[in-house]
């Protein structure tokens, strides 16, 4: 009679896999943000995008596998705006891919993470968004992104 092989393995579980997606920086204006990013040598990923939702234009440049993602604002309530009045311009958040926002987003909340959205929302590209608290992000505002399929 075969035994049943049991495994009992004590493996890690995968670790879950988060690439980095985007570094987006606050600007006044896409030329100036930008200047520094061409005169190392990186060239804008495409046209410059309006996310109206979020009150910014987006111009995107691919560093490797990551975006520097410049933002300006596009009108006075943008929270880009309101950064750039209080902190001035650079470095505004980071953005880690995921592959299931909603899954994640439920997850997290369950560990009582602050997001600042109820729901995802439109990001640049066709992609879905959601960023937690800075407070929450030990200083640094966290975005989560999902790509379209
Ligand atoms: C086009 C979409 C694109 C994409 O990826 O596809 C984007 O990424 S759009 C990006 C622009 N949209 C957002 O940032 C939405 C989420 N942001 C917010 O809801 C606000 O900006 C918020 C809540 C982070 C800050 O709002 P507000 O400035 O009104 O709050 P306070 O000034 O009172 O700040 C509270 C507290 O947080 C600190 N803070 C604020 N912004 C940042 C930041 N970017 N990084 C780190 N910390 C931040 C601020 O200093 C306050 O701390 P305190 O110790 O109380 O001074
Ligand atoms: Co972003």
């Amino acid at each position: 009679m075969g035994m049943t092989a049991h495994a009992h393995t004590n493996a890690t579980p995968e670790p879950l896999n988060f690439p980095l997606d985007h570094v987006a920086i606050a600007t006044p204006d896409l030329d100036t943000g930008s200047a520094p990013y061409r005169a190392i040598g990186l060239t804008p990923e495409g046209p410059d995008e309006d996310v109206d939702t979020q009150g910014v234009r987006v111009r995107a440049f691919m560093a490797g596998g990551t975006l520097i993602e410049l933002l300006a604002p596009t009108r006075d309530d943008s929270p880009i705006a309101a950064h750039l009045a209080r902190r001035g311009p650079g470095l505004h958040h980071i953005a880690l891919r995921v592959l299931d926002l909603d899954a994640e987003m439920a997850r997290l909340r369950a560990q009582g993470a602050p997001f600042l959205n109820d729901e995802p929302r439109p990001g640049r590209a066709g992609t879905r968004v959601a960023f937690l608290h800075p407070k929450w992000g030990a200083g640094t505002l966290i975005e989560l992104v999902e790509h379209p399929a």
